[in-house]
């Protein structure tokens, strides 16, 4: 995921409204260094597990839905785990990929016990993994010889509403989160063996959500410019690609990274950035007053 990292750091480099405190990442390292808090993936129960190929189909249609669940203030992501891990205990055929064509928004509302209309329902429905891979997201893992890196650019290429990227004062910005964490919740969920078996998981950048950067401030990584505080602090909506918007996301993953590689370096132990994405995130969400951006946005 060099391109993640690379355009992340530009990001961070010339920021305006976001800055990284290396004294706030010194800290938190400190603290961290003497046991990493390991946090197992499901750890809430939530997802659907059978060791085999259904659960990379649930875990593909469960990330390609994995965004913006803040505009209903009841709705979060473990609705949708479990909601779709519900659907394909009822019936488990509702991910072929012939149905999943199909859905409506009203329909996938009804498949999550949803009451309400789902926020940018319309965007959630219709993808296609049937043109080339026969509908299966099992043959797309398996096409990739264990490589995260290259599962992402492979889905990135042929699904366009996983191609999260942005243009930040002229220069190109790779953020791929939802790509990313499909690799990472396959190396969760199968504890790094067979389909959840790659070789370069250390490659994997944290994934550029709206909890994570509010962790981060929260714990003095992150600076706001007081503009951007109060915008924050009023649920203000920040619009997708404006430079608030794309400095959050990239100083959160570039922050990471630095705490990835002070902490690695300090415990004398190979940290991964998954890793420290599950602690923080499961931080964030245990939170219920943390204050997130608001930015309607497919890609997260
Ligand atoms: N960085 C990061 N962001 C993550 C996740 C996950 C779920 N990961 C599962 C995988 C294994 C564990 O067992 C977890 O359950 C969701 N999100 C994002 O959070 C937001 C939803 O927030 P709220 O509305 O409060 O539920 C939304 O942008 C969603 O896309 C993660 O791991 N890392």
């Amino acid at each position: 995921m060099e391109e993640v990292r690379e355009s992340s750091a530009w990001v961070a480099r010339n920021s305006s409204h976001v800055t990284i405190d290396s004294s706030g990442i010194e800290k938190v390292v400190e603290k961290m260094k003497e046991s990493i808090p390991k946090v197992e993936w499901d750890y809430e129960g939530i997802h659907y597990f059978d060791n085999g190929p259904l659960t990379l189909q649930y875990l593909f249609v469960l990330d390609a839905l994995n965004f913006c669940f803040w505009p209903d203030k009841d709705l979060n992501y473990d609705h949708l785990a479990k909601g779709l891990k519900d659907a394909l205990l009822d019936d488990n055929s509702a991910f072929d990929a012939d149905r999943l064509q199909k859905y409506t928004g009203p329909q996938l509302r009804e498949l999550l016990k949803w009451p309400r209309p789902l926020p940018l329902e319309e965007e959630r429905v219709g993808f296609e993994l049937e043109r080339s891979f026969a509908g299966k997201a099992s043959n797309l893992v398996e096409s990739c010889g264990k490589s995260a890196v290259k599962l992402v650019a492979l889905i990135t290429r042929h699904f366009p509403g996983f191609r999260d990227h942005s243009v930040y004062k002229g220069h190109q910005v790779f953020l791929y989160k939802r790509a990313q964490i499909f690799a990472a919740d396959l190396w969760g969920a199968f504890k790094g063996q067979g389909y959840g078996e790659f070789n370069d998981i250390g490659s994997i950048t944290m994934f550029a959500d709206y909890i994570v950067p509010a962790v981060l401030q929260q714990l003095g990584v992150l600076k706001y410019s007081s503009t951007l505080a109060n915008a924050i602090q009023a649920s203000s909506e920040i619009g997708a690609g404006t430079e608030e918007e794309v400095e959050l996301r990239a100083c959160t993953i570039y922050a990471v990274e630095k705490m990835r590689e002070l902490l690695s370096k300090k415990s004398g132990k190979q940290v991964l950035s998954v890793e420290l994405d599950l602690w923080l995130w499961s931080v964030g969400v245990q939170c219920p007053s943390l204050q997130h951006h608001r930015t309607l946005s497919i890609y997260y």
